[in-house]
């Protein structure tokens, strides 16, 4: 796993561990074999580290984390402190990345150089860990503390110019890395080895410690709201100038292993491989990503020019592929031209692009208002207004307009793609591609698929959503599919809680604390308290009945229509300046308590003979949670989703759930599938009218058994193929 090349008068030590070089236990052990081989040899007068592949080294192995038994010696330290032993110069040559414990072993070494194109990272935090092989002791002695505070507290990665700028390296190549860490050990050797290690130097700036560390930590407390990693990487670059090295790392070591150990960071290690695991997707049929290949997307056309539709196309446009966006209201066209040119320039103010790659978007953005002009384009994304026989409509024409091998997706929220593909002669090729609003920020792409729908179409989207940036789900049909479906019992729970008891700002601040962004009234505020009422008004036309704030049942389900009242007194949320909370027109981002919303829900209460009590922060927590976990298990075991991974991540990336809590189907997973069955229960005979307590068989299932069932294998107890 680390090939030992002899050139000349130089040790080549390749780290070949694809795909990522990451510091699995072999190449920990061919590390240290290499450098004593190296310094065994009398020819050898300098010694190079170099990544093979696409990368230098992506850091310590995650998966060995969760597995003690790999974490064998040599450790990473012992590694390192071998390579800065070295009697001879041991120079790093970094490419692509060098994360983590890779960038920890490069400031082992005596030397850095790297590509203009390296970047270098310290990304542990964004699994719950610091860097625990000195990277919290060494960094702060080559860029000082304030820095290396915002580096390791961040994870965020830096360029090559700028780690040079700041101490990290010692020189920017823009040749080949091989060779120019070849010249460059030969100008170094001989050269005193004392003042290169790390170990043996002070950290400059110590005398300001307390200082820096007070301003960083207010930064970071504010920032990472109610993450422990953070904080716990601030007082480890903090005990570096505050002790000797050895103390200081010996303490770093403290600090990780508690870290390591905690909730958070198996959280974080978990997200970080589902949402890999999200886009290796499988269809019940046996088509993958491993043996399906998605057609070839040049053209595309975006039916709509409204918030959506702007968003979607602002998306495409974006990644270089050119829109047509159609809307056959003139006027309404140039409004959504308006809107993505608005989008664009907001990015260019916040540097994130440059005017002429501005420029270069518009280029290739066209209006339109008619489908015809739709004939030639490889893909459709329709993106109109909640209805079905609309886009039925629409499908329609489009069958007939566009070329045979047009895929025709729809952003529908809700509805059944079956439906939908049923309206053309094409239904292999309509597929949903659900974005989230606004879509031009939501990573999340929820693609859906039909009963009909081909793998080449199902690659074709989840390939799609790759090349635009997003973190794409496949799930399958049903109403509101895994997003939307699940997360309206969580909406649910929380509009009866206000009619039990709780204010809306009671409800906010618990799963607030909790780690939701944003708590569910405030998100309603943000969203339209009228887009909400919408949808409700559609979905009780289309099952005929009229839905009004009197509404307390419907089909033995228990409604809530607080929300409709304040509709009615024009409180659309934000956009009105008032909602579940009120706005001061200088400062949007600010809800502030509405004495008015209490009234309305007190009177909502009286008027429907609800008595309140006072209901404490932990049944908020299960009621919202419970509920929307007991029905992410039916929609596993109606393989609705294939796995709870894909779950989470939805749950992650569309409603801001906490990564360092998991997922929903990793919280009931921590919680114990007993427990939450068991509470499931409870609230399924406490509340008999709302159907979202009814408990799902798989989770019953699944909490029968005497041990827990581990996540990985929950699948297999899917369709009763295990009791
Ligand atoms: C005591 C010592 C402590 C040390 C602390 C550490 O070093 S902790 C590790 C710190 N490093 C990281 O967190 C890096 C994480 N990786 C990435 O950011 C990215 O993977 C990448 C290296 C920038 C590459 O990105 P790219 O998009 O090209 O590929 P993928 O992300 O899809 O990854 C490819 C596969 O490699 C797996 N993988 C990546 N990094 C690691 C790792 N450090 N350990 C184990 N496995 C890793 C990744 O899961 C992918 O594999 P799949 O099978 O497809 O899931």
């Amino acid at each position: 796993m680390v090939d030992y090349i002899i050139d000349q008068n130089l040790a080549i030590l390749a780290v070949n561990n694809p795909p990522v070089n990451a510091l699995s236990h072999h190449v920990r052990e061919g590390l240290v074999e290499g450098i004593k081989k190296a310094n065994a040899n009398d020819q050898v007068t300098a010694i190079v580290i170099i990544g093979k592949g696409k990368i230098f080294c992506s850091g310590a192995d995650i998966r060995e984390f969760s597995n003690h038994a790999a974490i064998k010696d040599p450790v990473l330290t012992s590694v390192g402190h071998t390579i800065e032993n070295s009697g001879k110069p041991v120079i790093s040559a970094i490419h692509g990345n060098a994360l983590g414990g890779g960038l920890e072993v490069a400031l082992f070494c005596h030397y850095r150089i790297a590509s203009e194109s390296a970047r270098v990272g310290f990304p542990e935090v964004l699994i719950g860990i610091l860097p625990g092989a000195e990277g919290t002791v060494r960094l702060p002695r080559l860029s000082g503390l304030s820095f290396a505070m915002d580096m390791i507290a961040s994870g965020k990665q830096i360029n090559a110019k700028d780690a040079f700028k700041h101490g990290i390296l010692d020189k920017v190549c823009t040749g080949n890395i091989l060779e120019e860490a070849k010249d460059f050990a030969k100008k170094v050797i001989g050269q005193p080895l004392d003042s290169r290690r790390l170990s043996r130097i002070n950290v400059e700036d110590a005398s300001n410690v307390d200082a820096v560390f007070e301003v960083a930590l207010a930064q970071v407390k504010k920032k990472y709201k109610g993450q422990i990693a953070p904080i716990y990487c601030l007082k480890s670059v903090r005990n570096s100038a505050k002790m000797s090295f050895d103390k200081a790392a010996a303490e770093e070591r403290r600090l990780i292993t508690e870290l390591m150990l905690g909730y958070q960071s198996i959280a974080l290690r978990y997200s970080f491989f589902a949402e890999r695991s999200a886009s290796k997707w499988r269809l019940p049929c046996g088509a993958s990503v491993n043996n399906t290949k998605p057609s070839k997307i040049e053209s595309t056309g975006v039916i709509g020019a409204g918030t959506m539709g702007s968003g979607i196309a602002v998306c495409l446009i974006r990644a270089g592929i050119p829109v047509i966006l159609v809307e056959k209201d003139p006027k309404m066209l140039e409004k959504g031209m308006e809107t993505i040119s608005g989008i664009l320039d907001g990015s260019v103010k916040l540097k994130r692009m440059t005017p002429g790659q501005k420029a270069k978007c518009m280029e290739i953005l066209k209006g339109a208002t008619s489908l015809d002009k739709l004939s030639n384009v490889d893909l459709v994304i329709e993106a109109v207004y909640e209805n079905l026989e609309l886009k039925r409509q629409i499908f329609a024409q489009l069958d007939k307009v566009c070329k045979p091998s047009t895929l025709l997706c729809s952003n529908t929220s809700t509805l059944d793609i079956d439906k939908i593909a049923s309206a053309t002669n094409r239904p292999d090729k309509v597929v949903g591609t659900h974005f989230f609003a606004p879509a031009f920020i939501m990573r999340l792409l929820e693609n859906v698929y039909g009963s009909k729908t081909s793998p080449t179409t199902v690659a074709t989207v989840m390939e799609l959503g790759r090349r635009i940036g997003k973190v794409t789900v496949l799930v399958k049909t049903c109403y509101g599919f895994v997003g939307n479906r699940t997360h309206q019992c969580f909406g649910a729970e929380a509009s009866f809680l206000l009619e039990e008891g709780c204010l809306p700002q009671d409800i906010d601040q618990v799963l607030e604390e909790f780690g939701m962004a944003m708590g569910p009234f405030k998100v309603s505020d943000l969203s339209g308290i009228d887009v909400g009422w919408r949808i409700r008004q559609e979905v009780a036309k289309a099952a005929g009945f009229k839905l009004t704030t009197e509404t307390r049942y419907h089909n033995g389900e228990r409604i809530s229509t607080v929300g409709d009242s304040l509709f009615e007194m024009g409180r659309y949320g934000i956009k009105t300046g008032k909602g579940w909370y009120k706005y001061d027109p200088t400062n949007l981002r600010k809800p502030v308590p509405d004495s008015d919303v209490a009234d309305v829900i007190l009177d909502h209460c009286a008027k429907m003979g609800l008595q309140r009590c006072k209901i404490p922060p932990q049944e908020i927590i299960e009621r919202c949670l419970f509920a929307a976990v007991n029905e992410c298990f039916r929609v596993l075991e109606e393989r609705v989703a294939e796995k709870p991974e894909d779950i989470d991540v939805i749950w992650q990336y569309g409603f801001s759930f906490p990564r360092y809590a998991g997922g929903p189907m990793f919280y009931a997973s921590q919680v114990g599938l007993k427990r939450v069955y068991e509470r499931v229960c409870f609230y399924h005979e406490k509340f008999p009218y709302s159907s979202h307590w009814i408990p799902s068989d798989l989770l019953r299932k699944l909490a029968s058994h005497s041990v827990e069932i581990p996540m990985s294998q929950w699948k297999e107890f899917v369709n009763g193929s295990k009791l």
